[in-house]
């Protein structure tokens, strides 16, 4: 997995490289400013105007080696460095002077008033102000300067982060102090800020340039947060034996479906079936019988003795494991219903929708759950289940609490669904597309840990892979059809071909 690092982390990482590969600082911005150099001339024609924007550290370093590389190409560049303090990095010192020595080249250092040139639509700006070596909120000039930037209607790309941006928190910033990209190419890793929501609209659509920075040094360094990629999935590669057979991949329970919800239950089963379960029972209210049973002829059918909502726990079997909560609804036996399951059962189950709303009616449910339970809520189930939060930063805490204190599996569902782990750690999911923000989605998911639990995957590979496989089937079928058509059923059609792909 990608290590997400924080700006303190990479800079002793920096430190590591340079001492370590050994590199100098001037070489490794060097080697920095020519991928993005390599990345930027494959998207844009020698016809563009380039506005670059640089700062006294590193960030500013980097911008300005840019400007050398796209001069030397015969690119039209004007370049601006901010030094206002009249004190530039070593590294930045170095390439301001590199950058000088270019024969036809408008370059201008401010160091108090700053006239701003007139920026044409179709121009580009390279932000290289300030990068992870930010350390307060940004005010006076660079405020201006960032409110300018932000005026303009050119494409503006930022250089590892968007300037103003903290790496990691950013509840306490000024908003209008953060440069608003198109794009952000950043450097080695992803920054934490990346995958909170309120961050989009700063940072645009980013990709990661990998500078190879010291590989050593960063299974030295530690962090609690990662990004799940392809490459991690190599945990499904194993073929099936052979020799399987039914049994072999579990006979797991999910109790699901009420009176008007019985699509929930039968969109999590089918997505049970089809992540490799090897046997399932449906259990539902008795209305949901003849649904069930014609809807997911796949599974077995236990019928409640209540009509409406399901009310009783029936072990009959020594279940590989259960699933709880899609389409339950709200309902006085439901409490006395999950406490008695959390009695019976005690191996890491699946626990979802309703049944998180029940829990948080109920909160002494919560450390009642067996321990490695995988618990799925959406931002509202999460807020239901802890505190009131609307920002993101924060709800990840709050996950990431509950987590630890009840040694649980929290997914907070979202555009890069976070999985907390009772360590500590949060691996962030990178497939999925907001067409998958649709009803019945959550129930996909939640059928999917089911299956996955069911084929013995351990809770963290199971919720890693879940979300991931979740993601990468809504993005397939998108590649085909699109985000506004997807619905629940298409993901669970594209179950299988998501499956292929990893295995490919
Ligand atoms: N990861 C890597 O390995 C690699 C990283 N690289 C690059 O290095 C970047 C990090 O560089 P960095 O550490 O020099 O910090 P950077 O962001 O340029 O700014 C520091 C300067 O800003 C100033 N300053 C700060 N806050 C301020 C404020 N609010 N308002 C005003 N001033 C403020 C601060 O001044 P001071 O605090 O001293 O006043 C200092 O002068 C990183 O993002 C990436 O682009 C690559 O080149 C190679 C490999
Ligand atoms: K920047």
């Amino acid at each position: 997995m990608t290590p997400i690092f924080t700006g303190s982390n990479i800079s002793e990482l920096d430190k590591y490289t340079i001492k370590n590969e050994p590199i100098d600082g001037t070489d490794l911005v060097e080697r920095a400013a020519s991928t993005f150099v390599n990345i930027f001339k494959r998207k844009y024609n020698k016809q563009t105007k380039i506005y670059v924007f640089a700062g006294s550290g590193n960030n500013g370093a980097d911008a300005l080696a840019i400007a050398r590389m796209l001069l030397n190409d015969g690119y039209i560049v004007e370049s601006y460095l901010f030094n206002p303090s009249n004190k530039l990095s070593i590294e930045c010192e170095e390439h301001k002077t590199r950058l000088m020595h270019c024969p036809i080249n408008r370059f201008t250092m401010i160091t108090s008033t700053f006239n701003p040139p007139i920026i044409e639509d179709n121009s580009i700006i390279i932000d290289g102000i300030f990068g992870t070596g930010l350390n307060r909120q940004v005010e006076g000039g660079f405020a201006a300067l960032i409110k300018f930037i932000n005026s303009v209607s050119a494409t503006v790309i930022a250089i590892d982060i968007p300037s103003g941006l903290f790496s990691e928190s950013n509840m306490n910033n000024n908003p209008d102090t953060i440069v608003k990209a198109n794009y952000t190419y950043t450097f080695e890793f992803p920054k934490l800020a990346f995958f909170f929501r309120e961050n989009e609209k700063f940072i645009g659509k980013w990709k990661i340039l990998p500078i190879g920075l010291s590989e050593k040094g960063k299974r030295e360094i530690k962090t609690e947060y990662f990004l799940v990629e392809d490459k991690d999935m190599s945990a499904i590669s194993t073929e099936r034996s052979k020799f399987s057979h039914k049994g072999t991949f579990g006979h797991s329970l999910i109790i699901a479906g009420s009176k008007g919800m019985m699509g929930a239950a039968c969109l999590s089963a089918k997505a049970a079936i089809k992540t490799g379960l090897g046997k399932l029972t449906l259990h539902v209210p008795s209305c949901g019988y003849t649904i069930a049973q014609t809807v997911v002829p796949e599974a077995m059918c236990q019928v409640d003795t209540d009509e409406l909502f399901n009310t009783e726990i029936n072990l009959d079997k020594d279940y590989t494991t259960i699933g709880v909560g899609p389409g339950l609804g709200n309902y006085p036996e439901g409490a006395r219903m999950l406490e008695t399951l959390f009695e019976k059962y005690r191996k890491p189950m699946v626990i979802d929708a309703d049944a998180l709303n029940i829990i948080a009616n109920n909160r002494d449910l919560l450390r009642k759950i067996p321990k490695d339970s995988i618990l799925t809520p959406h931002p509202g189930e999460l807020e239901r289940l802890t505190t009131f939060s609307t920002n993101s930063e924060e709800q990840i805490i709050q996950a990431q609490n509950l987590a630890y204190k009840y040694n649980i599996y929290v997914i907070l569902k979202g555009a890069y669904s976070a999985t907390c782990m009772p360590s500590g750690h949060v691996t962030f999911n990178s497939t999925g597309n907001p067409g998958m923000a649709t009803g019945g989605s959550g129930d996909v998911l939640f059928g999917m840990l089911v299956g996955l639990l069911s084929c013995g995957y351990n809770p963290s590979t199971a919720a890693i892979m879940a979300n991931y496989i979740h993601g990468l089937a809504g993005d397939i079928y998108v590649a085909k059809e699109s985000e506004e058509s997807l619905s629940a059923s298409d993901i669970i059609d594209h179950i299988g071909l998501a499956f292929r792909q990893l295995r490919d």
